[in-house]
């Protein structure tokens, strides 16, 4: 549903306001709200079970929250209500794209052609959705060499440029990764959702997926991202959101949430009081 301009602050890309889920009798997220500002890249961290996973579905559409309101505003100040939408329109009317925790590529098709696919609604659109429209219109011509020209800028972006012959299914999996968001780059989202994209990745790997997520922010794009690497999140990201149980304890910069002791006492899973106790052992060297 679009909601046209608001007078949300114009830096808010996505605003998710006392969201909550309930599998049977299971909380899984409890009131839980937070923003994510447009050109940032927001971290989603939390122990396991904490609710990330569900918070991105409700986002991105899979889910329907049992009660909140999830609001995305594009550059141009239109807004969506996002629990509202299907999950293909929150794609491609609200512009927000997902990768999934599992890999989800068309193995058996070529790196080049898993970009052009990812652009096919543009493409049937630009035919008028006829034969004819295919074989001779235009616009038809126009769109195919724009969709070319996007899969090529995206390639070199993800440093897959040289790979774009073979098929998807023949890369390691740090440059299948990497393809997965080149893709939901070509469906030119505003935000980008990415559901722990350094998973499995050694080093290098996960050193060039840094890169790639730098520039795609570079160019205005927002990201928010459900890491367990910790060393990724910290290096990456701008603005860090803590989940546990389903409900928000931290909120702030990776320096903030990393010296927040309610944080600390969620991973080490203690008590917030005994957190002091336990930092003054790590300073002392006794454990
Ligand atoms: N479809 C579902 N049906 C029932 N319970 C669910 C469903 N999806 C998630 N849950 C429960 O909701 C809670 C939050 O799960 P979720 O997967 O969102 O956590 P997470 O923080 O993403 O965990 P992880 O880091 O392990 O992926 C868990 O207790 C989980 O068992």
């Amino acid at each position: 549903m679009t909601l046209g301009t608001n007078s949300m602050n114009k830096d808010t890309i996505l605003k998710v306001d006392h969201l909550s889920m309930k599998f049977g009798g299971l909380m899984a997220i409890n009131d839980f709200s937070f923003e994510a500002r447009r050109g940032e890249i927001t971290a989603l961290i939390g122990p396991n079970g904490a609710g990330k996973t569900t918070v991105f579905n409700c986002i991105t559409g899979f889910y329907k929250p049992t009660m909140g309101m999830i609001t995305l505003q594009q550059k141009d100040g239109h807004t969506y209500l996002l629990e509202r939408l299907r999950d293909f329109e929150i794609t491609k009317i609200a512009k927000v794209s997902r990768t999934f925790q599992n890999i989800r590529l068309f193995s058996g098709l070529t790196v080049l052609e898993n970009l052009l696919v990812a652009q096919h609604n543009a493409l049937m659109k630009a035919s008028g959705y006829t034969v004819l429209g295919l074989l001779g219109l235009p616009a038809y011509t126009k769109a195919s060499a724009a969709a070319i020209d996007k899969a090529r800028y995206w390639l070199d972006k993800a440093n897959l440029t040289e790979r774009a012959d073979d098929p998807a299914g023949d890369l390691p999996y740090g440059a299948q990764r990497r393809l997965e968001i080149a893709r939901a780059m070509c469906t030119g989202p505003e935000l980008l959702c990415l559901d722990e994209p350094a998973a499995g990745l050694n080093p290098r790997e996960s050193a060039a997926l840094n890169a790639l997520l730098h520039s795609i922010r570079d160019e205005g794009v927002s990201i928010l991202l459900i890491e367990h690497d910790m060393s990724v999140v910290m290096e990456i990201s701008d603005h860090v959101v803590v989940l546990e149980y389903g409900q928000k304890i931290s909120d702030g910069t990776p320096d903030h949430v990393k010296n927040d002791p309610k944080v600390i006492a969620a991973y080490l899973g203690v008590e917030d009081d005994e957190v002091e106790e336990i930092e003054d052992q790590l300073d002392e060297g006794r454990i």
